[in-house]
């Protein structure tokens, strides 16, 4: 969608206040400008900013339960989904990000968007990330989803919501992690780009028989 349409595509589907829409502006303005002394966003999305980060961060809040989520957002990057849904909704945000000038980036987009109250940034690798359960785990363009669950599952029960935008092979990388994740997940088409998949849904455990397999070798050692 063009920009234009991508700012009222948000408007239609969203309560945006004055306040937050001048804070999305002033968001994408410090983007913007950060992003001539760092890489934070692809340079060939740069003019495209309402649609491939706002609005793409935006859509997964359609698939949100109503009131505050304790939402999780896996390598944020640039603050995509993760600042986005804070700005727009209620949520209580953890920004998960390993690379130090992304890391001071985020603290100072938080500062400046005064989300301070709601938004904590965990400035280290997930792997060092403390265990919590999440109400929401999002992530996007941070792992395979092989691995994504591998880290990542240890912040979920069987009520956490899983966003995952995943590009035109959601179906697909689904599929090849069944042997061994069992989960309740389905393929919600992108507002961003109709051919890309969200998948959303429930991670409820590992199959019995990769369960089995990893008993046996345990008992092996
Ligand atoms: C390709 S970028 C995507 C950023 C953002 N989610 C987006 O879609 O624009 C992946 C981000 O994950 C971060 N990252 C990669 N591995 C990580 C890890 N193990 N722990 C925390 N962050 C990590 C990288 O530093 C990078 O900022």
């Amino acid at each position: 969608m063009t920009e234009e349409e991508a700012r009222r595509w948000l408007k239609d589907h969203f309560t945006v206040s004055r306040e937050t829409e001048e804070k999305l502006e002033t968001f994408i303005a410090f983007l913007k400008r950060e992003a001539e002394s760092q890489n934070l966003i692809a340079a060939s999305t740069l003019a495209h900013i309402w649609d491939r980060h706002i609005v793409d961060s935006a859509q997964l809040l359609r698939f949100c339960p109503e009131g505050p989520q304790n939402w999780i957002d896996l390598g944020s990057g640039a603050g995509f989904p993760g600042l986005v849904v804070a700005l727009l909704g209620p949520h209580r945000v953890t920004l998960v990000e390993s690379r130090g000038r992304r890391i001071d980036y985020l603290q100072r987009a938080v500062a400046l968007l005064d989300l301070e109250s709601r938004v904590t940034i965990a400035g280290m690798p997930l792997e060092r990330v403390e265990t919590a359960p999440y109400s929401v785990i999002s992530a996007r363009a941070f792992a395979p989803l092989d691995r994504l669950f591998d880290l990542a599952a240890r912040f979920s029960t069987n009520k956490t919501l899983w966003l995952l935008p995943k590009g035109r092979n959601a179906a697909k990388e689904w599929e090849g992690v069944q042997p061994v994740w069992r989960g309740e997940f389905r393929i919600e088409s992108s507002v961003t780009d109709a051919e890309a998949g969200i998948l959303v849904g429930h991670l409820t455990g590992k199959t019995e028989k990769h369960t089995a397999a990893a008993a046996k070798r345990h008992q092996r050692r």
